[in-house]
């Protein structure tokens, strides 16, 4: 037994989960206390991120720690017990904003430099880069992904099915991708014979030796690829495309993960955009040019920049944007009220949630017109689009699935140590000039990959290490183990990385007694096939996955079982002995917060966080020996249990329970059940009191709760809100917080 106190890291992070948090923590500090827990806090928030990079500009007060990589370093630690909240991985436009939102309350960070030019703008802009895209994820992910839905949330699903559109076989909805100069069609990938130091380099027609990256170290057994999208076939894909769906009528979207690929999936949305908009672009090349417009960031950058303009200007180029829609195909709208479409900024649409919303929706997307339309769903990249054009044709032929019926498809994913391409954005570059692209080994010369590559290509290497694969096969045999279900691997022996993936999860499984287990491996379009012809029939089928996958399925399945990928349970094993708990499989829900900004609601469910810390305290008490967490853990897993089985989650409709009541219930409940186990009794009789209590109070706690609704509050901000505030304004019950003040006191 550990003498050091059991402690909980508890991530702070933005938007809609900060905001419940802030009501959460100290319902579970409350709970936790008793039994010697300590729960501490992490800001890992975007603005926190921002301020922890400029310690200079800051004052002594203002100075924040560089908590994310602290928390990094934890994760390597065998004592690592963390709840991860989501976060944003922000865009630039979002960058921005939060830059201007901490300027404003007095912090003197640098502006965001757009064309940085001395050294000085240079070390600015590769700071400010180290908080854009995926920057959390990756760095805690020190362990594979095990996401599934909770046997009670799946039979709540069952029981009260989320509506769900359908389908019609008359559907014209499908997924474009490339067939040719994609990622998937120049792809060469090996397994290294021994660790090696590597260089990547273009070396050009011109002569010219460009380095990119000077060293990657590379591990034994290590698995690397090199790839490229060729600009000259992205091009074509694209002017092909529009026209198609301009021919057909069919509306337009474009789906990408620029957040996560940073580095590519702008260029890659860029290119569209300014094939959309070809003849503005072509008129207004030189001043977009002069004014530094750069729509890999989005339509809003070009509307931010050209605000500068005399008005008459800016009439003149809006004019011409206008004009291009023209001889178009229709947009898909992200907010059709507000007129923002599908091309406003690269993370409006972001794949992993995008998909299945319009899967969701009977394959249709929002219009201009605020109507639902079929949608011509374009994903360049071929490698995982296929997945979503099987689910479309499965739709189309057996029409929606029901959750009532269908079976659930948890996932098992590879995402250990940077795996992947989610892993690859600082070995990922725009090549300037046609030549060679190279990875050399540093100490002999050897080119181990080579591709042939033009200007305006996308080169990018990834990697993933052995021993997180031989972690990943352990953890879909012991998930196959433990929950009987077949388990399949979505790889490609088609695709060389996959092909290499392959010979080393047959390896792996050797390892391991797989007696009486169902073990396959097919092709991504195979594997979708053959799981979803088990989930119409009500089988269950664990996929095992790469990291792209292991994104998309876990937003895709949970959406279509259960409405949300909020209620999923994301358990990350730490490779060193720790443990990560994420709460739920989707995002950070920004318009949750208009919500509550504008009507005092919050619809955020965190029914995720109720899963993890249960796991989390779990897990606690097994490795410290602490008898009263696995209490806590069991309890709470009976309090989660109860508020679904009552119904008790939170309402999206203003005046209704929201996020505050749903977390008051689940105290109630908790309370309720450690007041009524027999295991402790000092436990029990320490909550026996605070069961009572806040089941007397139910009514008063609730009505408290609900006046406040249907009006605006001030939080104080948006990527920094005032955290007294923030308490005042989640934390709005007088009898609910004395309660619990009581109890602590
Ligand atoms: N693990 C992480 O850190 C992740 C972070 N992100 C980040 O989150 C931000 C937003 O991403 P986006 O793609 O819009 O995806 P989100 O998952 O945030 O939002 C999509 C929709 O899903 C629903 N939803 C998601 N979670 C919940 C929840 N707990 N309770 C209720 N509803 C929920 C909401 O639908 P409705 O409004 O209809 O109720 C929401 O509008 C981005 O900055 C992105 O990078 C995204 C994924 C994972
Ligand atoms: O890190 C991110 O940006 C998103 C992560 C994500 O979507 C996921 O892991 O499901
Ligand atoms: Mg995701």
């Amino acid at each position: 037994m550990s003498t050091e106190q059991p402690t909980i890291i508890y991530t702070l992070t933005d938007e809609a989960p900060l905001l419940a948090t802030s009501a959460f923590l100290p319902i579970v500090r409350t709970f936790t206390a008793p039994a010697g827990i300590k729960v501490e806090t992490a800001d890992i928030s975007v603005a926190g991120r921002i301020l922890g990079q400029f310690p200079e500009c800051l004052s002594e007060e203002q100075r924040v720690a560089d908590t994310l990589t602290e928390l990094g370093k934890l994760t390597l630690k065998p004592q690592a017990n963390i709840i991860k909240l989501p976060n944003i991985s922000a865009s630039v436009a979002q960058l921005k904003d939060a830059i201007k939102e901490l300027q404003g309350k007095g912090y003197k960070i640098p502006d965001y430099p757009e064309a940085p030019k001395t050294d000085e703008e240079k070390d600015i802009r590769t700071r400010y880069n180290k908080c854009t895209g995926s920057a959390v994820n990756p760095v805690l992910r020190e362990g594979n992904s095990d996401r599934r839905a909770p046997k009670a949330v799946k039979e709540y699903a069952r029981k009260n099915p989320h509506s769900m559109a359908d389908w019609s076989q008359a559907s014209r909805s499908h997924v474009s991708h490339m067939h040719a100069g994609d990622f998937y069609h120049g792809e060469k990938s090996i397994t290294l014979d021994r660790a090696r130091e590597v260089k990547m380099e273009l070396i050009a027609k011109s002569g010219k030796t460009i380095v990119l990256k000077p060293k990657v170290a590379l591990l034994d057994r290590e698995i690397i690829d090199s790839m490229f999208m060729s600009k000259k076939a992205l091009v074509e894909f694209y002017e092909k495309e529009i026209e198609d769906a301009h021919n057909t009528g069919v509306m337009f979207s474009l789906h990408v993960k620029a957040t996560m690929m940073k580095v590519s999936h702008p260029i890659v949305f860029g290119h569209c955009v300014k094939i959309f908009y070809k003849e503005a672009f072509e008129k207004h090349a030189k001043l977009f040019e002069e004014l530094g417009v750069n729509v890999n960031n989005g339509m809003v950058d070009l509307y931010n920049k050209i605000g500068t303009l005399p008005q008459s200007k800016q009439d003149e180029i809006k004019r011409d944007l206008h004009a291009c829609h023209e001889g178009r195909p229709e947009l898909a709208m992200v907010d059709s009220a507000k007129g923002i479409t599908n091309f406003h900024s690269p993370n409006d649409i972001i794949v992993d949630a995008s998909m299945p919303a319009a899967i969701r929706n009977g394959g249709k997307m929002w219009g201009a017109d605020g109507r639902l339309k079929d949608v011509k769903a374009v994903m360049p990249e071929s490698t995982f689009a296929r997945i979503y054009q099987e689910i479309i044709n499965f739709c189309k032929w057996h029409g929606a699935f029901d959750p009532k019926t269908m079976g659930t498809v948890p996932n098992v994913g590879l995402m250990a140590q940077q795996a992947e391409e989610y892993g690859s954005h600082d070995k990922t570059f725009e090549i300037a000039e046609d030549g060679v692209a190279n990875i050399t080994d540093l100490s002999t010369g050897e080119v181990l990959l080579s591709q042939n590559v033009e200007a305006g290509d996308i080169w990018r290497m990834c990697q993933v290490k052995d021993a997180a694969i031989r972690d990943w096969v352990k953890l879909a045999v012991t998930r196959a183990r433990n929950s009987g279900m077949p388990v399949v691997f979505w790889l490609d022996a088609y695709r060389p990385h996959e092909a290499q993936m392959i010979t080393k999860v047959k390896m792996y499984l050797h390892e391991h007694d797989t007696a009486g287990l169902d073990i396959q491996i097919m092709s991504q379009v195979r594997a979708m096939r053959y799981t979803l012809e088990r989930v119409v029939r009500g089988l269950d089928t664990i996929s095992a996955t790469g990291n792209i996958l292991r994104d998309y399925l876990t937003d895709l399945f949970p959406i279509m079982e259960l409405g949300t990928s909020a209620k999923m349970l994301s358990i990350v094993p730490l490779m060193a002995g720790g443990g990560m708990y994420e709460t739920g499989a989707g995002g950070s829900a920004p318009k949750h917060v208009q919500q509550l900004v504008e009507e005092n609601h919050l619809r955020w469910d965190s029914l995720g966080e109720f899963l993890a810390l249960a796991v989390s305290l779990e897990d606690l008490g097994i490795k410290t020996g602490n008898t009263q967490a696995k209490i806590l853990a069991q309890t709470l897993d009976g309090a989660t249990g109860k508020l679904l089985d009552n119904n008790k989650n939170p309402s999206p409709k203003t005046g209704q329970l929201d996020n505050r009541g749903s977390q008051f219930y689940l105290a109630m409940y908790w309370a309720q059940e450690l007041a009524a186990q027999t295991e402790d009794t000092a436990l029990a009789a320490r909550f026996a009191p605070l069961a009572k209590q806040l089941t007397t109070n139910e009514q008063a706690i609730v009505a408290e709760l609900q006046a406040v609704q249907g009006k605006a509050v001030d939080i104080g901000g948006y990527y920094q809100p005032d955290l007294a505030k923030l308490d005042i304004v989640m934390r709005p019950s007088k009898t609910l917080n004395a309660t619990l003040a009581a109890f602590t006191a």
